[in-house]
């Protein structure tokens, strides 16, 4: 096994203003320290660490200092801005307003407008940066998820369930897990849901596009091995715990200066475990879906389907551009047969016998393309052999033969990194207990109990006194 890259001599640049080109410069360095499944060893990541020496930290220490034990003269300033204690958990919070959107944010967090930062949003949520100090007494950076509607129907309550669930349960280096779950709001008026993560780092859609929108090139070969090899050794993790995560892409996954890798957003998340509920077409962004989503398999795929979005994921690292960047699902599928090939007839078979003859059908009915030679359509971007090769094992369209995850892991592409003892799987079967469907008012009263019964890390933000609780 080779050694992980060496450090670089560039200095360190802890503190980036989120527009700027990132310059993932730093080491590649491979993390070792695996936090246990233990909750209370859970240890924050390096680039943390460093941020916390940074002189920033000083001043946002004297800050936390000054509003925690000093009295400031300004106390009843404080006390119109603080809520009078309430949630579950008896917190008291300040409702700041960012990008047009309230967030409550509790006692301990810095709620200074100029210290937070907008993220960005999605279909299902908001996502601010700030700070906080935790409750090992260091101040850290995190980003607060405020939940878009979260039960709004069932569909959409059971997905804030699940991304909760798992949020809680994952416990790896490579995969973003909850630092604090909380609501402003009594039970009886239970609207808002907010989720506390460790700040990842940029994400690497932003990474993307402004290495298109610059045309400067920032992540080396180097960069893209080291990002593929943790996205796999997170993949085994989750992949051991039967869970397919369904919406691999570069905008789930964030980049720190030092290029290590988190999967962040598990909302789309689901067990393997419960058969008796059917998976649904709908799941992955259509650029990073994998055919057997897209067509033969709409209800019974597996988590090979997550290695299919490595694979485009992969090729987009080393082109720059998407590869498949289809405007609706019949492109999206044309896109993948004119590189990949049109299904054999061998594939054919197994499509009617898993489905239908009516389905065969539909399949033959697309223009027949041939797979293509992955070397030649690469071959402008200098790839090396063997990451073409490992493309070529995530790309192939019947999933019983394409590349698991396990195998991946070592390809001779990623042996650099490779250190087997290293790339934990997780200790059991994550059961999320989300496979009886539900109204929403009942996913409502499961989210409030997890939110009840959560535990915080050692290393979780927490309001003073809570631990005696
Ligand atoms: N812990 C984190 N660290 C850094 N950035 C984060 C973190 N969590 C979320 N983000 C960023 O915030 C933005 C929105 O987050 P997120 O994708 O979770 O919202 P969403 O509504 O679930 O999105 P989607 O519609 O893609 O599912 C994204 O750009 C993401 O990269």
């Amino acid at each position: 096994m080779a050694s992980a890259p060496s450090a670089s001599n560039q200095p360190c640049t802890h503190v980036r203003r989120h527009e700027d080109v990132p310059t993932p410069s730093a080491p590649p360095s491979k993390r070792c320290n695996i936090p246990s499944q233990h909750p209370e060893s859970y240890e924050p990541n390096t680039w943390l660490q460093q941020q916390m020496e940074h002189e920033q930290q000083k001043k946002l220490a004297e800050e936390a200092k000054k509003q925690s034990v000093e009295p400031t003269g300004n106390e009843e300033e404080e006390e119109e801005v603080l809520s009078k204690p309430c949630g579950p958990h008896k917190r008291r919070f300040t409702f700041v307003m960012v990008h047009n959107i309230t967030f409550a944010i509790p006692e301990g967090y810095d709620v200074d407008g100029t210290n937070i930062e907008y993220l960005g949003g999605g279909s299902f949520g908001n996502v601010i940066k700030t700070s906080a100090v935790c409750r090992d007494g260091l101040r850290r950076w995190i980003a607060i998820k405020k939940m878009r509607e979260p039960f709004f129907d069932p569909h959409h309550a059971r997905r804030i369930f699940r991304e909760i669930k798992l949020l809680q349960l994952m416990r790896h280096d490579n995969i973003i897990c909850a630092l604090d779950i909380y609501t402003p709001d009594e039970e009886n008026d239970f609207r808002d849901v907010y989720v506390v993560t460790e700040f990842a780092g940029r994400s690497l859609y932003r990474i993307l596009k402004q290495q298109r929108d610059f045309g400067r090139r920032v992540l080396t070969e180097e960069h893209i091995k080291f990002i593929i090899y943790q996205i796999i050794r997170a993949l085994k993790y989750i992949h051991s715990a039967n869970i397919i995560h369904r919406d691999l892409k570069p905008g789930n996954l964030a980049l720190t200066d030092d290029s290590d890798l988190m999967i962040l957003d598990f909302g789309l998340a689901r067990s393997l475990e419960k058969k008796d509920t059917t998976l649904t077409q709908y799941v992955q962004t259509r650029w990073y879906r994998s055919p057997e989503v897209i067509y033969w398999k709409i209800d019974s795929y597996t988590n090979l389907a997550d290695m299919w979005s490595v694979g485009c994921i992969a090729a987009e690292l080393l082109t720059g551009d998407p590869l498949f960047p289809g405007d609706d699902v019949n492109a999206q599928y044309q896109r993948i047969t004119q590189l990949c090939g049109s299904p054999d007839e061998e594939l054919l078979t197994k499509i009617e016998n898993d489905n239908s003859s009516a389905m065969k059908a539909v399949i033959q009915s697309y223009k027949v393309y041939k797979r293509r030679n992955f070397r030649e359509v690469f071959s402008a971007h200098n790839p090396p052999d063997d990451l073409i090769d490992l493309i070529e094992r995530l790309l192939v369209l019947d999933p019983e033969k394409r590349i698991t995850v396990e195998e991946a892991i070592q390809h001779p592409y990623l042996a650099e990194f490779s250190l087997p003892e290293d790339e934990p799987r997780a200790d059991h079967i994550f059961d999320l207990d989300d496979h009886l469907p539900k109204t929403r008012y009942e996913w409502r009263d499961a989210v409030w109990k997890e939110i009840v019964n959560y535990t915080r890390l050692t290393s979780s933000p927490l309001i003073p006194g809570e631990a005696d609780r």
